[in-house]
């Protein structure tokens, strides 16, 4: 028997809030005795404190007023006092020593909860906090540095829904938020996803498009590459199958977006294609209808009865969210077809995942890991893919991803890329990424260009409000106040913020909930549908959830931590005002941390005709910004970087928000 056919039932993996503390002592405390200096203390609810006072959070100055919590103003908490903090006994709060060490005292929380950033984050906290033991992991100075047991995962790594929600969790073994992978070492995951909706009307259920909607239709268009086909103006011109012609109307959509006007006839033409369009604007229906389409007109190749499934299709995500997401709008696009789509992902049971794919597989959905593992593990075969997609494709190219991406190209039997079509997708492309890309593509690849290359989309209302990283929650508080019950999705920098700022705002009686990369991936998926379906209005949020996410009625998101990245901002503000929609986005800027970044996000407010703040400006001015700056530029930031873009509409662009900074810097340089 193979090792993944005995993983058949899911267990409860974690516990209820009523059991956890049994389960912590009984693996946690080993962890407390095995380190000397680790400082837990059951019986407080969950609060927990590792690490000593001048590693773990250093002084706590400013107006940090605790937490509610045991903490006290002086910041005695933790390992010299031995209390934990708690936070009421009601949530947890936990919280190792960070590892990396506080920078001094005097910046309080702000070393606790800024500037371990994803990567840090984990380093203070490796140890058996999960409820069901720790494998130990690199420990933190001054933390818990050993693990429980060899059969948890080490960290801390719960999320919070609020009262009731089961809340810990075992940790990922990754340290990249993002990085999702397929989980081929460590213990055996049996998490089992509920089934996709069977019923048409909730398969085919979608939300209205906004009243910009029509407004794309002014957005300027740039293809460049030699000989690109002629854009369709309608679904009809698509030339698409009945079947899909009636799941494309009864998905509501009445016409094409500029993406998919221009998209669909690049991609039915057999170009490879490099294509960026703003958050929202129907890139993944761009790439699925011609594929789909692709797929009916020339039939399929592989068998469902095969022991190995030979897909014609494969498609590649960062993140399991996103790829399901894609995955659902696959199944959605070939309902009633012969065409069966599959998605793989981490954090689930791998055996269910190989007999999902034995069931037949047309098109293969996954995050890169799974995907990897599943290939290696010889159950689907790669010469007869015709098609690889690389959804946000400039995340699927960097550094966190490209070494998976090459492995998956080269693996024995992918076609080469003269061979298959090669789609990539993104709101943005940094100009390095797009030279990279290209080693995936045919020389003769188009680029196709929907407005501002990384810019943001227009039909959110930006915010930039100053503040101190000290008055942040307070803030925070103050805007949800006004929001009510619209959807709201706060993104913070760390794991560890994500669950301090769920449970502080549960604390407040606002129904939250929080994902990020240290919970289950059933936890995971909870929060999201929580949040879908406005059970926990508040998402709290780290970069995970920044790309692709596509969830009706958010109205605001809210920076609560700026992204050190530009594009990072781009896409997580670009969680609400999707398809002609309106939206808000609300972010907090904190000069200390967020001056770097001030130049761009300058240009990105301007060219998305927003207000930007005289005091954002000044701070631009006298700023070494890490990504290029010319908030006078051409319409086009960056376009093809093989330059050479022809333009194939021709309106006037409008004009950018008036700025009076003049920094030179070249207009494509947004690195
Ligand atoms: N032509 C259309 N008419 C109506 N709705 C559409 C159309 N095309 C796409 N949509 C809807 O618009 C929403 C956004 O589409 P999609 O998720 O593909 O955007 P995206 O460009 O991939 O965004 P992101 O950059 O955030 O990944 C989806 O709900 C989708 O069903």
């Amino acid at each position: 028997m193979e090792d993944w056919e005995d993983e058949q039932s899911p267990v409860v993996t974690s516990l209820t809030l009523g059991k956890a503390e049994n389960a912590w002592n009984s693996n946690g405390q080993q962890n407390g005795k095995d380190n000397e200096e680790s400082s837990w203390k059951p019986g407080a609810g969950f609060g927990t404190q590792g690490g000593n006072r001048d590693r773990g959070f250093g002084k706590v100055d400013g107006d940090f007023k605790g937490f509610r919590t045991g903490i006290d103003e002086n910041a005695n908490e933790g390992v010299d006092n031995g209390h934990s903090w708690n936070t009421g006994g009601e949530g947890f709060s936990g919280r190792g020593g960070r590892g990396r060490g506080g920078r001094g005292g005097g910046r309080g929380f702000r070393n606790s909860f800024k500037s371990d950033d994803e990567n840090a984050s984990d380093e203070g906290f490796k140890s058996g906090f999960s409820g069901r033991g720790g494998r130990g992991g690199r420990g933190g100075r001054g933390a818990f540095q050993q693990g429980g047991d060899e059969e948890g995962k080490g960290r801390f790594g719960g999320g919070y829904r609020g009262q009731n929600e089961e809340i810990f969790s075992k940790g990922s073994p990754k340290d990249n938020e993002e990085k999702e992978d397929g989980e081929t070492a460590g213990p055996k995951v049996n998490y089992i996803p509920p089934p996709p909706p069977e019923e048409e009307n909730s398969i085919f259920s979608h939300y209205a498009t906004g009243i910009n909607f029509d407004r794309y239709d002014d957005i300027l268009v740039d293809v460049s590459g030699s000989n690109p086909p002629k854009a369709i103006m309608t679904f009809e011109e698509a030339q698409l199958c009945e079947t899909l012609n009636k799941n494309v109307a009864k998905s509501g959509y009445v016409k094409p977006t500029p993406v998919q006007k221009y998209g669909i006839p690049i991609i039915s033409a057999g170009r490879d294609l490099m294509a960026c369009a703003q958050t929202g604007s129907g890139k993944t229906a761009a790439f699925l209808l011609p594929i789909l389409q692709h797929l009916m007109n020339e039939g399929l190749a592989s068998s469902k009865f095969s022991e190995l499934q030979e897909p014609e299709v494969i498609i590649v995500a960062p993140t399991r969210e996103l790829i399901n997401q894609i995955y659902l709008e696959a199944r959605k696009f070939a309902y009633g077809t012969c065409v069966r789509p599959v998605v793989v992902y981490g954090g689930t049971n791998v055996g269910f995942t190989i007999r999902e794919v034995l069931k037949g597989c047309n098109v293969l959905c996954g995050t890169p890991g799974r995907l990897l593992d599943i290939i290696n593990r010889g159950k689907v075969g790669l010469s007869k893919i015709r098609f690889l997609v690389l959804d946000e494709a400039d995340r699927m190219l960097d550094m966190g991803f490209e070494a998976d991406m090459r492995k998956l190209v080269n693996s024995p039997g992918m076609p080469s890329k003269e061979e298959r079509q090669t789609l990539m997708f993104s709101a943005t492309y940094p100009e390095d990424i797009q030279k990279l890309a290209a080693d995936f593509l045919k020389v003769d690849y188009l680029f196709l260009a929907v407005g501002v290359v990384g810019g943001a989309c227009n039909d959110i209302e930006q915010h930039i409000i100053q503040v101190t990283q000290y008055s942040k929650r307070e803030k925070l508080l103050d805007l949800l106040k006004t929001t009510g019950t619209q959807r709201t999705m706060v993104f913070v920098e760390t794991k560890r913020s994500a669950d301090f700022i769920a449970t502080f705002l549960c604390q407040e009686k606002m129904p939250t909930t929080s994902i990020h990369g240290d919970r289950e991936q059933r936890e995971r998926e909870t929060a999201l549908r929580d949040f879908r379906t406005g059970q926990c209005p508040v998402l709290v949020a780290t970069s995970v959830a920044a790309r692709g996410l596509d969830i009706e009625h958010v109205q605001h998101v809210v920076n609560f931590d700026l992204p050190k990245e530009i594009d990072e901002y781009v896409h997580r503000i670009g969680r609400t005002g999707r398809c002609g929609n309106t939206g808000r986005a609300v972010s907090f800027f904190d000069p200390e941390a967020d001056t770097p970044l001030a130049r761009s996000l300058v240009k990105v407010l301007s060219e998305a005709q927003q207000e930007v703040p005289s005091w954002l400006e000044e701070i631009a001015l006298g700023a070494h910004g890490t990504t290029g700056f010319n908030p006078r530029g051409k319409v086009f930031a960056s376009t093809d970087s093989r330059r050479g873009g022809s333009f194939t509409k021709n309106l006037a662009p409008q004009p950018a928000a008036q700025s009076t900074v003049t920094a030179a810097a070249d207009d494509d340089d947004w690195e």
